[in-house]
């Protein structure tokens, strides 16, 4: 059975000084998540947004929020991100190797949905484990940039990484992160991958809502296609 699409901007690439408005903007324009990348000036060299515009969002929107933790220590921000009223956890393997069990089971314990992600340099294999414990992770982000900054250029070579998730895990969210915009999504839909997340290709569109139709569409013909092979 194919996964379902889900477009979700980056609001990375939004004017935060009017989230709300600009998270409502995505939404009107059919997107079905919202990104929200969480930088702790650490783990990446940059420094966005914490638990507090979360919860100030949260206030605007009942929009599913794909939390994406470039953190180092992630646990930390379980509890306050579930009481922000974020929706999606996602955390990154190099910053859990040795907690993940706990981790998984304390997002989905708080309400979140428990997803992981890898840098450009990680091996894929290094998420397996988490996608095939007894309380597996529900979603894979693999980074198609190096985290930290929004407008950098697609690697296709990390393609391999979403090729090989697919073909293992059929029914299994994977998502890509990074450079993603119309000249990218077909080796990205075509490699299996279904969750998209895009910041400036979307946000500095004339026209946001034909890109997010866009991606949509390539990632439906992608699978499509694969259920006629
Ligand atoms: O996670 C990110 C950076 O770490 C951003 O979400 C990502 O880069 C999206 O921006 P763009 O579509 O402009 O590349």
């Amino acid at each position: 059975m194919a996964v379902t699409p889900k477009i979700a901007p980056s609001m990375l690439s939004s004017d935060f000084a009017n989230l709300a408005s600009e998270a409502h903007r995505m939404l009107d324009f059919g997107a079905d998540w919202l990104h929200m990348d969480i930088m702790d000036g650490h783990f990446v060299p940059n420094l966005t947004i914490g638990a507090p515009v979360i919860e100030s969002l949260r206030k605007h929107t009942k929009a599913y929020l794909d939390c994406h933790l470039m953190v180092t220590n992630p646990l930390d921000y379980v509890e306050p991100f579930a009481k922000a009223g974020a929706s999606g956890f996602t955390f990154h393997v190099e910053a859990s190797k040795n907690d993940w069990k706990e981790l998984i089971q304390r997002i989905k314990s708080h309400g979140m949905r428990p997803g992981v992600s890898l840098k450009p340099g990680t091996p894929i294999e290094e998420v397996f484990p988490l996608v095939e414990a007894e309380n597996p992770v529900e979603m894979v982000l693999v980074m198609t940039v190096e985290p930290g900054f929004g407008g950098q250029k697609f690697m296709p070579e990390m393609m391999d990484k979403v090729r090989m998730l697919r073909k293992k895990y059929p029914s299994l969210d994977i998502e890509v992160d990074g450079g993603l915009g119309p000249s990218t999504i077909e080796v990205a839909a075509s490699a299996g991958a279904n969750c998209i997340v895009a910041g400036s290709s979307v946000f500095g569109a004339p026209d946001p809502a034909q890109v997010i139709s866009l991606l949509r569409n390539s990632v439906e013909k992608a699978q499509q296609q694969t259920l006629i092979q």
